[in-house]
Order: structure tokens, then sequence, then C-alpha cells
């Protein structure tokens, strides 16, 4: 079998072309392919599957073998690699876990359409919100130096989230003006990420709520540097736009 291997701003992925659906889903397989000891080494595994009405149908598992939810960098990995296959040009929609999404290629950058976000629990310590995937965010100084694993796992594995099927939890640090740096501890990985898409977004949309940015975030992530463009509506968010670079690193055979 063929398999590619992508990465956006560090986040990374095992890609498998099954456009003929003859990949053997399996919770173990997937998890041995995506060990960075046994296996290929991902954050997580992601299918190019045909899909009626639309360019392809992503399908996304997580380094532990569970099926995600959504991804937004692995959702931009996937459009360069429909990209490089020829099934799409500059632009595209795809379906995903968490419905349509729109995506423009350029050289640089891959710009995903990410959903409308609405209902998002603000409490004093952190806000919460789905951008496709579960997201705590909440606010520290001195990032760098921040024990992201410990204090990620605690958040992720304590309540209410654990009950509610886990929480990814986002720590972040204001930079400047329309500019954060954020580190995210991933559930289904259960380690801290180097960049994480819809972690990224949802930060961007809280600094909107407590700190006023308006229509961009730029974001540093551990991997790199990622920007989150969107339109506050009375409801939420829309025209959210998640935009970085998508790389292909190298292909093989298993
Ligand atoms: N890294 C991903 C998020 C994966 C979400 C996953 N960890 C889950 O909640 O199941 C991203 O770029 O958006």
């Amino acid at each position: 079998m063929k398999f590619y291997k992508y990465q956006g701003t560090g986040n990374d992925f095992v890609v498998v072309d099954d456009r003929s659906k003859s990949f053997p889903i399996s919770q173990e397989f997937i998890a041995q392919l995506c060990h960075r000891r046994f296996g290929i080494g991902a954050d997580g595994l992601m299918l190019l599957q045909e899909a009626e009405g639309y360019d392809f149908r992503m399908v996304y598992f997580n380094s532990d073998g569970t099926e995600g939810s959504m991804c937004g960098n692995g959702g931009r990995c996937l459009v360069r690699f429909a990209h490089d296959l020829g099934i799409i040009s500059d632009s595209t929609v795809f379906i995903a876990v968490d419905g349509e999404h729109e995506a423009k290629v350029t050289k640089e950058v891959i710009s995903l359409k990410m959903i409308d976000v609405n209902n998002i629990e603000e409490t004093s310590d952190y806000d919460f919100m789905n951008t496709g995937s579960p997201h705590y965010v909440t606010y520290v100084s001195d990032l760098q130096n921040y024990d992201v694993y410990s204090t990620g796992k605690a958040i992720r594995y304590g309540e209410p989230f654990v009950s509610k099927g886990g929480t990814n939890v986002n720590f972040v640090e204001v930079t400047g003006e329309n500019a954060l740096a954020v580190r995210t501890y991933e559930r289904g990985v259960e380690d801290e990420t180097y960049a994480c898409g819809t972690g990224v977004t949802a930060c961007a949309i809280s600094a909107n709520i407590r700190l006023g940015f308006d229509k961009f975030v730029d974001i540093k992530v551990m991997g790199g540097q990622l920007r989150i463009e969107f339109e506050r509506t009375e409801n939420g968010y829309q025209n959210v736009f998640l935009i970085g670079p998508a790389v292909r690193v190298f292909e093989g055979e298993i």
C-alpha cells in the first residue's frame, strides 16, 4: 500500500489515496502506522475517498486510531494532497465529518473554510467551543516554559470534559495587536502537538471576544505561523478561514 506523509506547521499526517475504498480500517492498525517508534509516525492518519457531489471526502483518525472530529491542519494537508494528485486545481469543495468545506490553494498556503462557530461557553477561567472539534482556551503568561502536557492532560481528563468525550486544550499568550502564541494538548494524540488548526481557530475567536481582535489573528504555534480570518455576526462567527502552509514530506510503501 502506498502512503504519503504531509505536515502543516508541524502537525503531521499519514495520508492514503483510498478512492478504491480498500484501506483496512482498524484502530490497532492506524495506531501502529502513526506510532513514532514502531510505525511511520504521525499525529493522525487521513484517507482521501470519493464522495458524490464533492471533489473528495476527508476521513480523519487521531494517532491513537480513534476516528477524530474535524482536523483543520489535516484538512489543509488533504487539500494539498488532492492538488498534488491532480484531483483539484486551485479551489475545492470537499466533505468532512463536520460537513462541507471550501478551500483555496496557492503555492505557499492552503486557505480552509471552517464551520460557522456559535454556542461559545465563556467562563472566568476559559472559553469552550466547537470549531469542528471541541476546544478549551485559556490564557497564560510565559507560554514557552508552561507545562502544557500535565496541565492539558488534567483538563482533558477532568470534569466536566471527560464525561463529554474529552477536549483539546489550548494555552494562549497575547504577543501583540491581533497576534497570539498558542500551544495545544491534543485529545486522541494525548500529547502536545506542534500545531492544531481547529485549536487556533478557537483561540482567534476567543481573542475576538476577550480582546476585541477583529477580522484576523496571526498565531505563532510550535511548528510555524498560522492566520485565522473571520467575520463576527449577531449569533457567532462565519467565513472563518484557517490559513497556512501544508507540505508533502515523503512517500513510501507498506
Ligand atoms: N490537529 C487537529 C485537531 C484534531 C482534533 C482531535 N485531536 C480531536 O479532537 O479528536 C487540527 O489541526 O484541527
